[in-house]
């Protein structure tokens, strides 16, 4: 049995996918708004979807300590407030981190959040090229689940494929969710660069440094580089520094045409860079780009003159 905790676009998106397979329980935090999406079989979060009749929408982590798989959709920096409150309904089962991003607080990714909390638990990453409207649409993508357990990988890989998700397995939980969370920041400098009008040739130079950078610290921290090759780092670099429908692209758009961005939407790059921006000076990790996006949306330095810093470093090889 599988449940999905977070019922925002992501959580629901994989929760209508999934439930071409089978039952499917989501569980959203707020009672009111879980109460209303059972009613409706509607979310503001996927307008004009109409969520299928095998999704069990609940407010009750009782129905949610039933399964034996729980896809963990929320913001990464809730996902360690969700596990410790959450503790005995959770420990024992196979948790599939779904998000994007590196916790402020500790400065690992969903993996190591969820060993450190749930010894019993078995950890995995959905992770790669996924835009929600997409999935809930039931256009098709390819993903990696990352599992450092083989045999609870090739279960998931099994159980979690849909007929629009196709899934590719791996035992690097740390290249996984490293690629997921660094594509975010220098998705946010993709936009900064276009929306501030330096055009496409500039970002593919961003791309394709902000990959290097990428590539530098998860090499450093142990991770397979043949992990951030694939869907979860290239791969989803790619589609995110490129979409209006990535919210970390938008929001470095209007950071370069100096216009506000929706307060509530879930921006992960912005966390997560300040987030990387520490974990690369601890570990002495050159990662220019990362650390003036952090910069920048921290209010420290404008668009503008970050470029021109990156722009005036010493020469060096490629
Ligand atoms: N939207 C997308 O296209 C994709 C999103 N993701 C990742 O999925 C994660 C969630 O993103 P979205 O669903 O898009 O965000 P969202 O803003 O649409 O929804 C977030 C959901 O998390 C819930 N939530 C917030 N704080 C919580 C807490 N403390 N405890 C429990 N639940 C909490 C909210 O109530 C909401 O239902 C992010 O890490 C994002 O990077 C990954 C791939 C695609
Ligand atoms: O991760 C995503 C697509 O794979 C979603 O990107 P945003 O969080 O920037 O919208």
């Amino acid at each position: 049995m599988i449940a999905v905790a977070g019922a925002g676009a992501f959580g629901t998106a994989l929760a209508i996918s999934l439930a071409s397979n089978g039952p499917v329980t989501l569980w959203a935090r707020d009672a009111a708004a879980s109460a209303r999406m059972r009613e409706r079989r509607e979310t503001a979060y996927l307008p004009g979807v109409t969520l299928p009749a095998g999704i069990d929408i609940t407010a009750e982590m009782a129905a949610v300590a039933l399964a034996d798989t729980v896809l963990l959709a929320m913001p990464a920096q809730t996902i360690r407030g969700f596990l410790e409150a959450n503790r005995d309904a959770l420990d024992g089962k196979a948790l599939v981190a779904c998000c994007k991003g590196i916790d402020l607080a500790t400065l690992t990714g969903a993996a190591s959040t969820i060993g450190a909390i749930l010894p019993g638990a078995t950890p995995a990453i959905l992770t790669g090229p996924s835009f929600a409207a997409d999935i809930a649409r039931g256009l098709p993508t390819a993903l990696t689940i990352a599992c450092a357990d083989e045999g609870a990988g090739h279960r998931l890989q099994r159980d979690l494929t849909t007929g629009n998700l196709r899934l590719y397995r791996t035992t690097d939980t740390l290249g996984a969710e490293l690629g997921g969370a660094l594509k975010n920041v220098i998705a946010i400098a993709s936009g900064a660069c276009i929306g501030k009008g330096y055009g496409a040739s500039a970002r593919a130079a961003l791309m394709t440094r902000g990959f290097a950078e990428m590539q530098r610290l998860a090499a450093h921290l142990g991770a397979d580089p043949a992990t951030l090759m694939g869907l979860s780092g290239f791969g989803d670099l790619t589609l995110t520094c490129t979409s209006d429908l990535s919210r970390n692209y938008r929001f470095g758009l209007a950071l370069g045409r100096g216009e506000a961005f929706d307060a509530g939407a879930t921006v992960e790059g912005v966390r997560t860079a300040e987030a990387v921006a520490h974990l690369a000076r601890r570990e002495g990790v050159d990662m220019p780009i990362t650390t003036l996006v952090a910069e920048v949306v921290g209010g420290r330095i404008e668009v503008a003159a970050g470029l021109g810093q990156l722009l005036s470093r010493p020469l060096k090889e490629e």
